[in-house]
């Protein structure tokens, strides 16, 4: 016997139609089969297409940052279309609509970028002036602050149409997460992991997260069971750091949280988007802190930045 509320219908599971998605989702599909020993058909998988999804031919945050790949999901899940939703955590706005909560987290992946590149071995090894094919705004700061002399292009599009592009020399090099070349199984294109001490990851990769309706007590019994807590104790923390800093698309912001028993580590950097400036900082102490100190950090980020910092490009 299982501890669910009983219902005669399917737990519908909202999620993007990419193939990493529905990676995402069959994962937390397996994961809720073999913790409440429920079969395959107690559950649907319901792909929805989002602007993100449909708009490919424009940088992101032209036409409007995050949120784009989530509020046709979350809409459908307040009009009750579907009771849960797999998100990439890393693409989630600090903030979810009224009644919608964002805090079951499966045990993450590698938070690390994978460098990318037919000829190259590493940033380090890029010729004087190369190429480097990124939409991220973080990844593109982070690389023009180490390597000014870079040339940065746009790169949309899913993981083979980025290969492609290196293929035709649009640029020599990209970087990936490699928790998404993990799930696509991809990883043999990674020529290398960058330790985060070099470039450090956007808050939450790796992480998938899932969302529900604040006190549905179906996908609260569900969700509880499948929550990894370390992964929600670090998630919840680089979040906090995010949302202090009122992390939009057109801010470049890394901050990733480790933990080691009862104590969490928690690094932080944000940028100029040219890469001119960079200001990180870290943070130690008990995991029950997480959430003050992402705050604590991005206070003195904000403060040793200055006041344009984060408005002037
Ligand atoms: N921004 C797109 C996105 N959102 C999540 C992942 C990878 C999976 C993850 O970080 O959980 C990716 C691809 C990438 O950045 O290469």
């Amino acid at each position: 016997m299982n501890d669910i509320p009983s219902s005669e219908r399917p737990l519908r599971i909202g999620t993007r139609g990419s193939v990493l998605a529905l990676a995402q989702a069959q994962e937390t599909r397996a994961r809720l089969m073999a913790a409440h020993d429920l079969p395959v058909d107690a559950f649907e998988i319901v792909a929805i297409k989002t602007t993100g999804d449909r708009v490919t031919d424009r940088p992101l945050k032209e036409i409007g940052g995050k949120g784009l790949f989530t509020k046709e999901i979350e809409d459908a899940m307040q009009r009750g279309d579907i009771d849960i939703a797999v998100h990439s955590s890393k693409d989630m706005p600090t903030m979810q609509p009224e009644g919608l909560v964002l805090d079951c987290f499966l045990p993450r992946a590698d938070v690390r970028d994978a460098f990318v590149s037919l000829h190259y071995q590493s940033i380090a090894d890029l010729p004087q002036g190369a190429v480097v094919g990124s939409s991220s705004l973080r990844r593109r700061a982070q690389l023009a602050h180490r390597r000014p002399d870079l040339k940065l292009v746009e790169f949309r599009g899913n993981v083979q149409t980025r290969l492609r592009k290196l293929d035709e020399g649009v640029a020599v090099a990209t970087f990936l997460a490699m928790a998404g070349l993990e799930r696509l199984d991809m990883l043999h294109i990674a020529r290398r992991a960058i330790d985060p001490s070099e470039m450090l990851p956007a808050v939450a990769q790796g992480a998938i997260g899932i969302e529900w309706r604040e006190g549905d007590a179906r996908a609260d019994a569900l969700l509880r069971r499948i929550n990894d807590v370390e992964t929600q104790q670090r998630v919840r923390a680089e979040r906090a750091f995010l949302a202090r800093l009122d992390g939009s698309c057109e801010t470049p912001i890394a901050g990733l949280a480790e933990v080691q028993g009862d104590r969490l580590r928690l690094r932080g950097e944000i940028l100029r988007p040219d890469g001119s400036e960079a200001v990180a900082g870290e943070r130690e102490g008990s995991v029950a802190d997480g959430v003050s100190m992402g705050v604590d950090l991005a206070n003195e980020l904000l403060g040793r930045a200055g006041p344009d910092f984060l408005t002037l490009a």
